[in-house]
This record gives C-alpha cells, structure tokens and sequence, in this order.
C-alpha cells in the first residue's frame, strides 16, 4: 500500500504549543495546508492580528508567521470546519492540574482533552490520524480510542498516534527547528504504524531520519512525563547542593562546573535557582505521582513527590534569605522585583518563582515595585489575586507597584530581588541605581545574573544563591 499522504493538517488548540509547534510544520512543509483551531475567539483574533502582535511572545515566531500566514497556516476558530477538512488532527490543548475531585492536586484534568476527541468524533465524516501533542497520563490515547471508535461512522477509521512535544518556551522556534528528536508513539498494528509513517513523513521535511523515534504508545505518552521528571530532577538535586553551599562557602557555580564536566553528567540544566516554575515541570511531576499512586507504587511516588517538594523548599528559602539579610524584618520596606516571567525570554507566568516570593513579601507586609520587560499588567494583577485570595485587589494595588523600566523599580528602594534571568538586568547602569537607593543597598539573585564582585565593589551588599560568601 501506498504511504499515507497528509495534505491538510488541522490543530485543535492555539496556546504555546499548537501555535508554534504547526506554524513551523506550515513554515516547513509548504505542500500541506495547516489550520490552528481554537474555541477562544479574542486569541484566534491574536494570531490573526495584522500588526502580528501574537498572543505568546517567542523569539523568532512571529517571523514564522509571516511567512506562512495567509498561504498555508490559517488561524480559525471555526473548530469543526478545521476538523472535517484535516487528515491529521494534533490534539494540542491544555492539560492542567486537576483542581478538584479524584486526584485533585496531581492528576490531569483531561476534560479539554475529552471534549476536543468528542468533537472530532461528532463531526468528522472522514477518515483521520488523531495526534494526541498534548502531555497526559499514560494510556490516554486509550480513552481516546475509545470515543473516536464507538462513534465512528461507516467507511471512516481513526488511527490515535502519541507525539509529545519537547520545546522550552523562550528558545520555541529553535527547538522546533532543530529538535534533539522527534518521538512518535503508535500501536504496534500494520494501520498504526502506517499512521505512524504518515506523521514521520511531515517531519522528515526537515528533521533528520535519525533523529525521529518510534515506539510504543504508552512508552511514547511515558517519556515525555519522564523527561520533565528528570530535567526537573536536576534542577532539584542543584538547588539542594546550593543549600549546602550557602552553609559551607563552597559555590554552586564551581561545584555544577565540576560535576558537570563528567560527561556522563552533562553541564546542562545545572543552574541553581529560586526554584523551576513553568506549565510542564510541576504538573507533570504530580501527574507522574499520581500515576505510580494509581499503580500501588508509593515509594516510586514519593521519591517523585519530593523534587517538587524541594523546589518549594528552595522559593520559601530565597523568601527567608531575604528577610534575614534585612535585619529581619521587611515590613514596610520597599523592594524591586525584577523579572516576573518563569524564565527569560518569554511573557509567560504560569508557577513562576515571583509569584512566590512576591506572595511571601506581601504576607511580611512589604511595599513591592515589579518590572519585567515582556509580561502584561493585567498578568500580573491576575496572578497575585490568585495567589494571595486573602486579600482584595485593591488592598494588592496598595502594596506592589508595576512600573516599566528596572532603572524606575530600584529607584529609592531598599532591596532588588532578582527572579528572572533576563539579560537586561545584567546590562542595567548598575552605578546609577546604587545612587539612587536607599542605603545599606541590597541585591538578592536568584538566578545567578549578576556579576557580583562588580556590584560589591560599587558598595551593595550582595547576596547570591548556592554561594556562601558574607554580604
Ligand atoms: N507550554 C509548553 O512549553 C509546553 C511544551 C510541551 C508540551 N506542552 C503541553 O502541551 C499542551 C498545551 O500546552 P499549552 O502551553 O500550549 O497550553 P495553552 O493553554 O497555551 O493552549 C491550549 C489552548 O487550547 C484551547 N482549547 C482547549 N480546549 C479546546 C477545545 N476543546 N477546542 C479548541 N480549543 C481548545 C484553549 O483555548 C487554549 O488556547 C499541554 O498538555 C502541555 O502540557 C506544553
Ligand atoms: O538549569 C536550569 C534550567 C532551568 N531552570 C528553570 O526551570 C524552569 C523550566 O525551564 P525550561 O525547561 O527551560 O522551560 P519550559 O518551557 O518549562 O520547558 C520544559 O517543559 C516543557 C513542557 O513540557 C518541555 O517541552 C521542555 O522540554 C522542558 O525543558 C524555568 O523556571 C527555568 O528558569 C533552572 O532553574 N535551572
């Protein structure tokens, strides 16, 4: 039999995966049509935007955009019409953390997952590859099957392939350019793995052969979970050291360069920090505790349960460093936060670090002036009612500040409290901004960002994370 061939592609979900992830199979793959689905009008409206202000800020992908928009990539919210006309369906929609009922608190809520599968099952007329990109528990694609099957209609099949996606927000387009690999999971069926080749055949427009795996579906739907475990895991083990150092003047910065040079270690994802936020890293850890929970297997979810626990740890512990180091106590003290995102180079906030330790400097009573040079006011707002439901609006807007430079932040502040490494905040006159705080001038780095022998020489007191020399 003749391979599969995919003409039109059609994603279901436009958020920071689907956008990026099929903007560049449409940059890529010039001969297939790809159109991005979404129910939330005003964000199809964003990617539609003339001036591309796109919904998600990502490094190169509004270039991307401009290059396919119009011709083959099409942003739509008409979800059904997206469905009739694609052989292959990504299924790219959000897979939160369960808020309530069984599993609240670790499993995924696959209810979006569920509703966008029943969708394609009511409406689609022809046959399709439905591709779970989505991360979920193992053997979902088996719930999955299960609906597109029992509604299957006459002369129509359904072939459920697994094809999670590995980018980091900030460096999106590069990732997706050149990936360390491409995984796609299928049954072990002559369909399946037909299916599995079409899927192949879109990557191999620009991925070398080598670099796209084929396995299993639950091995497929398992690694990705595994992945993030495991990247989250190092930070973790890094951040635990960092504790140590604090204690024993050593530095987390020699003592990742050391260990790292082992080449079975890696120098990579060794940065010690004020704790990992992001979408992926917590939800998917929960989510693989729960799944060992479901499995009986309570000491596989306890040694998982306890990389997260320590990330919680080290955001409480950078909080605390920073009321010791203020003569303990920072009520009515004004701080800069710098940085607001869970990482440079992106506007996206979800279980960033700031939230932390600006929820913990509220609770000390602290005024909190906030910069950061890619995330939206409203974000903000919306993130610290969120996180602190004891307090008003209103009584927040008393206490924190959000201003739209670094240098505006520091000014007459006692304290900078640096929770995102964008490179701007290494690049700032910190001269200038010594001069106009308010003295003794402290900085806390929480991303190891700063040169900070340099600022010590203009007279800060200077606090690192994972080092143990005195302020
Ligand atoms: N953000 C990342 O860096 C990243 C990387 C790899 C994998 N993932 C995984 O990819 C998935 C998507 O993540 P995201 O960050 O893109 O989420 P997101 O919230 O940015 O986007 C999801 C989109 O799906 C839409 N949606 C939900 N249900 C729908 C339905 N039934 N029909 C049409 N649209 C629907 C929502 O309106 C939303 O715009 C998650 O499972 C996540 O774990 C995320
Ligand atoms: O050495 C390091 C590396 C990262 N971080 C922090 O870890 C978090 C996550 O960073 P990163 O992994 O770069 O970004 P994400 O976009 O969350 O990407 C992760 O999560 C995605 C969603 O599943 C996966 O696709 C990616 O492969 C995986 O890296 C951020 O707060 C970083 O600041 C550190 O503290 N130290």
């Amino acid at each position: 039999m003749a391979p599969i061939q995919v003409k039109k592609v059609c994603c279901i979900g436009a958020g920071y995966v689907g956008g990026p992830t099929c903007a560049v199979i449409a940059l890529k793959c010039p001969q297939i049509q790809v159109t991005i689905v979404d129910l939330n009008q005003a964000r199809i409206d964003a990617w539609n935007s003339p001036d591309f202000e796109l919904p998600i800020y990502e490094p190169g992908l509004a270039d991307v955009v401009k290059a396919t928009r119009g011709k083959n990539l099409f942003f739509s919210s008409d979800v059904d019409r997206g469905i009739q006309e694609a052989d292959l369906i990504f299924v790219s929609v959000n897979t939160p953390t369960k808020k309530s009922g069984v599993g609240a608190g670790f499993g995924a809520d696959l209810h979006y997952v569920e509703s966008a599968t029943r969708r394609i099952a009511a409406v689609a007329s022809s046959s399709k590859i439905v591709v779970e990109k989505s991360t979920v528990p193992c053997r979902t694609a088996e719930s999955m099957r299960t609906i597109l099957e029992a509604n299957c209609k006459p002369g129509c099949r359904f072939d459920i392939l697994s094809n999670p996606e590995f980018l980091a927000e900030g460096t999106a387009i590069s990732d997706l350019f050149n990936p360390d690999r491409v995984l796609i999971g299928s049954l072990q069926t002559q369909e399946g793995k037909d299916a599995c080749a079409a899927l192949a055949s879109v990557y191999a427009n620009w991925v070398p052969k080598e670099r796209i795996l084929t396995v299993g579906l639950w091995s497929s739907e398992l690694s990705k979970l595994a992945a993030n475990a495991m990247l989250a895991q190092r930070i973790s083990s890094i951040n635990a050291l960092s504790a140590i150092c604090e204690a024993t003047g050593a530095n987390i910065d020699e003592v990742a360069h050391a260990v790292g040079y082992d080449s079975r270690v890696g120098p990579k994802f060794l940065r010690a920090s004020v704790g990992f936020g992001g979408s992926c890293f917590q939800k998917d850890i929960l989510n693989l505790v729960y799944l060992s929970e479901s499995l009986h297997l309570p000491e596989v979810a306890a040694y998982w349960r306890q990389v997260v626990e320590l990330n919680e740890y080290q955001k409480r512990r950078f909080s605390k460093i920073v009321v010791d180091a203020l003569f303990n106590t920072i009520t009515g003290k004004h701080i800069a936060v710098l940085g607001f995102a869970f990482k440079a180079d992106t506007g996206d906030t979800r279980e960033s670090p700031a939230i932390s330790l600006i929820r913990d400097f509220l609770a000390e009573r602290a005024y909190i002036t906030v910069y950061d040079p890619k995330v939206e006011e409203a974000q903000i707002w919306m993130d610290l009612s969120e996180a602190c439901p004891h307090l008003t609006l209103d009584q927040i807007k008393r206490q924190v500040t959000i201003v739209h430079s670094a240098l505006e932040a520091c000014k007459s502040k006692e304290a900078i409290v640096i929770a995102t490494e964008w490179k701007e905040f290494r690049e700032i006159d910190w001269q200038t901004v010594y001069n106009n705080m308010t003295k003794p001038a402290f900085v806390f780095d929480g991303r190891l960002l700063v040169d900070a022998d340099k600022l010590r020489r203009i007279g800060f007191k200077v606090k690192v994370i994972g080092r143990g020399e005195v302020l």
